[in-house]
């Protein structure tokens, strides 16, 4: 048996689901969060009958004729595969808005079941849903439940199983002219009627909410934006260079500087292994894992607080903050809520751009998310200002604020690029606000740290084993003293020369910044693996290993180029399947290593003008190419106005 999760989008749906089956999807206080159908069984204590059930959680929805891509995932799948039993959940804050999805799907013929959902926010502000004569109404039964605190659940589960094994359908509710052109709005005024008998109120409809209060100021015009740096500088400021930073400092320098690597290499000469193989691990596997996993800790903290911020409804209004700014720039307010969850990860990030409706803005901001520092990009950031940076607490905060504006000032060369034309308007729910469930943020940290640790323990670690080997032998396969006869040397040796006019010098460069699209952590991997080779000192000590390779200023451009160059290639790949277009996926990424590139080689120059007092290596090289890039620019902006204006010309005659 199928049974269909739908309902308006933030209702509960996936709480709902992940509680009943067992599940750790994303869930989160806006709309839009599940973009994607997710099927899962019954736990046991839902079913104690073990009936075959699959639960299905579906996208948010308004309506059944479908206004942007997710929405179209819940009708289609609700049309073509005709779950057994569809449970609609209805946000008891907002049940006005909710039944008018609720009445069309009480005509698809399929059994109906309702779930009258956040029953604690109704009880506590002393609302009331008549749920007797809710039912009566709509033919169908009405369950109260909890979400969040599984309330209700149990009956509901036991009442949609049984409707399916009835497999009768409701007789859907009737509303006059429902056959003609304005159904809409019949619909809209028969939903009405059942409110105005159904739902009582006990506040006034003119009374100021705390939340209203609180947006008053928190929303505000000219404080919004300030107040939402402020936030998240303290945010970042505690996790990386705070609490976040100090764990992962004992991580780094204790644990797996000192207490994992002796205890290997104890246990590894105790069995007598091979000296070969022995390095292969501990300066190879542990060594590049560990460099990783030491900045768990940090990951953990930064989590954590960025799931409080979005559980009680804070971010929400950073979309509608957002939104008059991004609409100047060609993108919709819609568009910073891929970019907040691309600070987790940017491959739900690019995801979430489906639901943005208008394809120009939404193919922007697929190629704007990546520039969000991503968690596989923190350790970089975070090992970088330990050892460069050392007494200064803006390097980490500041990659976001380079990011903010790369995505405002890509967001305006991208539309004079490469957009004709952009047409959207911005609806978006605000939810109340609440208190933020630390069991939530804890859980959502947990299943973080758990992606983190197997993304290390799997590719990273095939990775550095690789890496290992590829600086420890040559072409020949024969074991090299020196590490700039190896077959990573000969491959970062051909890629070298394109980093030149952005002074970075050596091969080692080249081969971390390879390795890192395939993993962003490998960046910090790759490092700790030849430098554990190659040099006395630690790794994340400040003037350690890696100061041989780099000065402060071109450390900085370094951290630029991995940030802001394209991201990993799992990221390209969703770029790929969001963009639905190769020529655009091509633009995108050309968009963003140009990007990248000229950022890190300003960084190099005109810093080391100015800190130095002397350009860096590759000076001429720089101008050349920033010379290249302006003629390029100007041409190509040129012949977009030209086009643009063809097009008008067009329209003015058509
Ligand atoms: N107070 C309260 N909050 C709830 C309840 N159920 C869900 N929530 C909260 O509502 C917000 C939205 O929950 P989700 O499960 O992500 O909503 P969704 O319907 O899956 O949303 P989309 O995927 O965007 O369509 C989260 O902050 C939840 O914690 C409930 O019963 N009571
Ligand atoms: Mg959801």
């Amino acid at each position: 048996m199928k049974i269909a999760l739908t309902g308006n989008p933030n209702c509960g749906k996936t709480t709902l689901f992940n509680a009943i089956t067992g599940k750790t999807e994303t869930v989160g206080n806006w709309s839009g969060v599940t973009v994607e159908k997710k099927e899962g069984s019954l736990k046991k204590k839902y079913n104690p009958k073990k009936e075959d059930v699959t639960i299905v959680d579906l996208p948010g929805a308004y309506s059944i004729s479908p206004f942007t891509g997710e929405e179209a995932i819940t009708r289609d799948f609700i049309l073509d595969e005709k779950p057994d039993v569809i449970v609609n959940i209805v946000d008891g804050a907002n049940v006005s808005r909710s039944l008018f999805f609720t009445t069309q799907l009480m005509e698809l013929g399929i059994p109906v079941i309702i779930a009258l959902n956040k029953e604690d926010i109704l009880n506590k502000r002393g609302d009331e849903v008549d749920k007797a004569t809710l039912g009566k109404l709509l033919h169908s039964k009405v369950i109260p439940t909890t979400a969040t605190s599984e309330d209700g659940l149990l009956n509901l589960m036991n009442e949609a199983i049984a409707l399916g094994k009835e497999n009768k359908t409701q007789v859907a509710p009737k509303f006059e002219g429902k056959e003609s052109a304005d159904s809409d709005k019949k619909r809209q005024k028969f939903v009405d009627e059942i409110i105005s008998k159904c739902q009582v109120t006990k506040r006034r409809v003119d009374e100021v909410t705390f939340s209203d209060k609180v947006d008053r100021i928190v929303a505000h015009k000219w404080l919004g934006l300030p107040i939402f740096f402020l936030i998240m500088w303290g945010v970042y400021t505690f996790s990386i260079e705070g609490l976040g930073g100090y764990l992962s400092g004992y991580f780094n320098d204790v644990l797996f500087g000192e207490v994992v690597p002796e205890a290997a290499n104890g246990f590894l000469e105790g069995l007598g292994v091979s000296p070969i193989l022995q390095a292969l691990i501990v300066d190879g596997a542990i060594g590049g894992v560990g460099a990783v996993v030491g900045f768990l800790p940090l990951i953990m903290v930064l989590f954590f607080c960025l799931s409080l911020l979005e559980d009680c409804g804070y971010m929400a209004r950073v979309a509608v903050i957002m939104d008059r700014y991004f609409k100047k720039i060609g993108l919709s307010g819609k568009s910073i809520i891929p970019m907040i969850i691309g600070s987790g990860c940017a491959i739900p990030g690019v995801m979430g751009t489906r639901t943005i409706e208008d394809v120009n803005e939404r193919r922007m901001t697929t190629i704007l998310t990546p520039f969000v520092p991503c968690g596989a990009k923190l350790p970089i950031i975070a090992l970088f200002a330990a050892v460069f940076f050392p007494e200064s607490t803006w390097v980490g905060p500041s990659m976001y604020i380079i990011a903010i504006a790369m995505i405002i000032i890509g967001g305006l060369l991208l539309k004079k690029l490469f957009v004709w034309e952009n047409t959207s308007m911005f609806i978006m729910e605000l939810p109340e606000y609440k208190w933020p469930s630390l069991s939530h943020a804890f859980k959502q940290m947990i299943d973080k740290a758990k992606g983190f640790i197997y993304k290390a323990t799997t590719i990273i670690l095939v990775c550095n084993t690789f890496v290992w080997f590829a600086q420890a032998y040559s072409w020949g396969l024969n074991p090299v003293e020196d590490q700039s006869l190896s077959i990573l040397a000969s491959i970062g040796t051909v890629i070298a020369p394109i980093l030149i006019p952005l002074g970075f010098v050596g091969w080692q460069l080249a081969a971390a910044a390879i390795t890192g699209f395939i993993a962003k952590e490998n960046v910090v991997a790759t490092f700790a693996v030849l430098l554990a080779v190659a040099s006395e000192e630690a790794l994340h000590l400040p003037g350690g290993a890696l100061a041989e390779l780099f000065t402060p200023v071109t450390a900085f451009a370094y951290l630029v180029f991995n940030l802001f160059t394209p991201p990993c290639f799992a990221a390209i790949g969703a770029m790929n399947s969001e963009m639905g277009s190769k020529k655009w996926l091509f633009k995108g990424l050309a968009f963003q290593f140009g990007v990248g590139y000229v950022l890190a080689m300003l960084v190099t120059q005109i810093g080391s003008l100015i800190v130095y007092g002397t350009p860096a290596t590759g000076f001429v090289p720089a101008i050349i190419v920033a010379v290249a890039t302006v003629v390029y620019l100007v041409t190509a902006i040129k012949k977009a106005d030209k086009e643009r204006e063809r097009l008008q010309e067009l329209e003015m005659s058509a």
